[in-house]
């Protein structure tokens, strides 16, 4: 067992862990980061196309009034640019194609106003009433809307915001995240236009585990934090780690193979019981160029078909190769419909059911890639899932500040941000803020 000392050692080597410890070293403190993983970034993960350039395995796009990470990449010099938008977007619903350059394409008015209302009345209700977190999200869409085209709009949003299915998350804690993002409606806004990593996101770990060099260690699987009134030590199997200081920038979820000794404080306990991990996957598919560009097509859009709820264009600046990129709810009832039971698990099963609701959006070319590349989220080690959120009841039983720091141990990870919680910025303002109160502390 190699035995080392520092004034704060982080636990995840993240986003959020990462921005953490640079904070930190940069103000001169001994700063050790323990990374499970053979990789930094976590949920923060290039892969090469074909011909090496990067494309996300993750998470892939910035907003514009997501200032922390902004600031953050212009000072270590990683180059945002603004994603292709251009042109025409593309839905496919009830068996029609439907063009559309503004809105929601050709759907009937009430259903979009009866959703659009959903929306405002969710914006207007004040968080805090305890009555609120008893609620599910499918419980409180019942109440508000009644029409099935409404309330298939909603659950679209919802799953795109949590990742998860709207029956399993708090209304209260829907509140709570949207409100981080300045609003539902702000937030929305934010996504007309947004900018992605000139080299691929990862390249902002990158750059902040470059800065920190040898403080990083690799293939570290953190399994116990003790602590008592002077230190804290923090074990893996072949590395203990004796600090003043733990900043713990894991997600709730991912705390559950690590044994506190104290126990995890309550409100941390309480979290990590309700949380409900996002079962996603996340698909890359490559062609040789951008095809929908010369047809006056954004390469972004929505369909009801199942395996692909939504896709954008997510090619390199340069447009070489086109690549579009598509997220897939493994939850959601739109997922399986019309697919066979194997659809989930069979690589082979989902290649075909995506590529045939892409040419249906965009024409038989799009059933024609280069290559196809699939990153499964459920499967990940250590990190338990994509956003996610707390079941109903968890909120309240964690209490005012679930996220304070108690005895050494501070909480870092998108899931502690106060700002785009779940969000790359909730990770780097979460990170930033756990610097802070290490600094003020030592
Ligand atoms: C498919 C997908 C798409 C996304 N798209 C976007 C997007 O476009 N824009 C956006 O802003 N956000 C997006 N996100 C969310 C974004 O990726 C996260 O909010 C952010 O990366 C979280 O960073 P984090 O550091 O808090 O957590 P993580 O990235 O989960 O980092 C935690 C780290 O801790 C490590 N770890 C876990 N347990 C231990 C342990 N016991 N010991 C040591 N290390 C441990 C993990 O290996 C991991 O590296 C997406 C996420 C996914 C999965």
């Amino acid at each position: 067992m190699i035995e080392k000392t520092a004034d704060a050692v982080v636990v995840g080597g993240g986003l959020s862990g990462l921005t953490a410890a640079y904070r930190l070293a940069s103000g001169g403190v001994d700063t050790v980061v323990l990374e499970a993983g053979e990789r930094v970034g976590g949920r923060v993960w290039n892969i090469p196309l074909p011909g090496g350039k990067p494309t996300e395995a993750g998470a892939m796009y910035v907003c514009a009034s997501q200032h922390e990470i902004r600031t953050l990449a212009a000072e270590l010099g990683v180059e945002l640019f603004p994603s292709f938008k251009d042109g025409i977007g593309v839905a496919h619903l009830g068996g029609r194609r439907l063009q559309y350059t503004d809105g929601l394409p050709g759907l009937p008015h009430d259903p979009v106003r009866e959703y659009a209302a959903a929306l405002r009345a969710m914006e207007r209700t004040e968080p805090g009433d305890p009555r609120l977190d008893a609620l599910d999200l499918a419980a409180w869409r019942d109440e508000q809307i009644h029409d099935p085209l409404a309330r298939q709009l909603f659950d679209c949003s919802v799953s795109a915001w949590f990742a998860a299915p709207p029956g399993e998350i708090s209304f209260a804690y829907a509140l709570h995240a949207t409100a981080t993002c300045g609003g539902i409606r702000p937030m929305l806004r934010d996504q007309d236009a947004v900018l992605r990593f000139a080299a691929g996101s990862q390249a902002l770990p990158g750059a902040l585990a470059a800065y920190l060099g040898g403080r990083v260690c690799l293939g570290e699987p953190v399994r116990e934090v003790e602590r008592d009134d002077s230190c804290v030590v923090v074990s893996t199997p072949g590395l203990r780690v004796r600090a003043r200081r733990v900043i713990m920038a894991i997600g709730p979820a991912a705390t559950a193979p690590v044994a506190f000794r104290p126990g995890l404080p309550r409100a941390r306990a309480a979290l990590a019981n309700g949380w409900v991990r996002g079962p996603l996957i996340k698909t890359n598919v490559v062609y040789d160029e951008p095809f929908w560009r010369d047809m006056g097509l954004s390469g972004s859009g929505f369909t009801d078909l199942g395996a692909v709820p939504g896709f954008l264009d997510a090619s390199p600046p340069d447009g070489s190769p086109g690549v579009l990129a598509l997220t897939a709810f493994t939850f959601s009832e739109r997922y399986f419909r019309g697919n066979p039971p194997a659809f989930t698990n069979d690589h082979q099963v989902r290649r075909a059911a995506t590529l045939e609701a892409l040419a249906a959006c965009l024409g038989p070319e799009a059933a024609r890639p280069v290559a196809y590349l699939e990153t499964d989220w459920r499967r990940q080690p250590y990190v338990f899932g994509c956003q996610g959120g707390l079941r109903p009841g968890a909120l309240t039983a964690a209490g005012p500040s679930p996220h304070a720091p108690v005895d050494g141990l501070h909480w870092a990870g998108t899931e502690s941000a106060d700002r785009w919680t779940g969000w790359m910025n909730g990770a780097v303002q979460a990170g930033e803020r756990c610097a802070r109160e290490v600094l003020d502390r030592l």
